[in-house]
């Protein structure tokens, strides 16, 4: 498990992350969300030590994470890590064997990760000459070649289209079901709702919301929804309800509590057809946008 606590930088008088706390546990995908310059990439290159922290500390399994720790993390810095006007597979095994792999292991490496992404016929060709979402996969690849214990990748997903994005995932699951935590930044929401396990909202430096996902889309007022075939204008009348939106035999309410609920269930039933009646479960961007406010 990989913790960050308490950790504060500034650069002059601007304090880019302010008493920032969060883990990211093992075998999980953790997304980190917040706008633009919230802190996202600041707080990875602490994790990865190209930073140091003003204060606060990041730890590694229970203690604090030394570069030997590090250089066992696979990292997708947002400047990414390889070289345009370099072949793409020469760069993967210098990647590998910096990570301590040997040149034939870093080679057969390198070479399967290149066939599964359909590109080793392009080995030798420079990382340029590859589409955008190509490259994209192939500085993911530098990342995971070296089979790391922690996985810290800077907007991973950003350009990838739809099945890319499944791919990169499939990819990344591996290292999830063998206990590696993976935490990734990213602008899209309904993407970080489908693949995350936790999320971790950074605004103007500080954690506003961290927790799982199923946690932080059901926090705050659950509203529930009523389809019957009857008016349900009696509703505005019950106590403990509070009608968010009436249209003729479909309603929009929040209850005071579950007892209520089930009295106005019970109600319903007793004055005709209920087709639904349920929680409605909000997407994450709709709790984003209300916190980040
Ligand atoms: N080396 C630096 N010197 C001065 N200010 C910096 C430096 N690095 C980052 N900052 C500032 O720190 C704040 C946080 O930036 P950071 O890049 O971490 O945000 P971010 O959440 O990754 O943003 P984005 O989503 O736009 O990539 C910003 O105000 C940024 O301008």
């Amino acid at each position: 498990m990989l913790e960050v606590l308490e950790v504060t930088r500034r650069f002059g008088d601007l304090t880019a992350l302010d008493r920032v706390s969060f883990t990211v546990p093992a075998g999980q995908f953790t997304g980190f969300v917040g706008g633009n310059g919230a802190g996202k990439t600041t707080a990875m290159r602490i994790i990865m030590g190209v930073l140091a922290p003003t204060s606060g500390e990041v730890r590694w399994d229970g203690a604090p994470i030394t570069a030997a720790d590090r250089a066992q993390f696979g990292y997708l810095p947002e400047e990414r890590g390889l070289y345009p006007k370099q072949p793409i597979l020469s760069q993967l095994v210098y990647l590998g064997e910096l990570h301590g792999m040997g040149a034939r292991e870093a080679r057969q490496a390198g070479e399967r990760l290149l066939a599964r992404f359909n590109l080793a016929d392009r080995a030798k060709d420079k990382l340029e000459k590859l589409s955008l979402g190509n490259q994209q996969r192939v500085q993911i690849a530098g990342a995971v070649i070296a089979g790391p214990k922690a996985l810290i990748l800077d907007e991973p997903f950003s350009g990838l289209d739809p099945d890319a994005v499944d791919e990169m995932f499939g990819l990344l699951t591996e290292f999830t079901t063998r206990g590696v935590p993976v935490l990734f930044s990213s602008h899209q929401l309904e993407l970080v709702e489908r693949l995350c396990d936790n999320i971790v909202i950074l605004r103007k430096g500080e954690v506003i919301a961290a927790g799982s996902v199923e946690e932080l889309r059901t926090s705050g007022p659950t509203h529930h929804r009523i389809v019957t075939d009857n008016d349900l204008g009696w509703l505005q009348t019950q106590p403990g309800v509070q009608v968010v939106d009436l249209d003729g035999p479909t309603a929009q309410v929040a209850f005071s509590d579950t007892a209520t609920a089930q009295r106005v269930l019970a109600e319903a039933l007793a004055r005709g057809p209920v087709h639904s009646f349920g929680p409605i479960v909000r997407p994450l961007s709709e709790y984003y946008r209300e916190v980040v406010r």
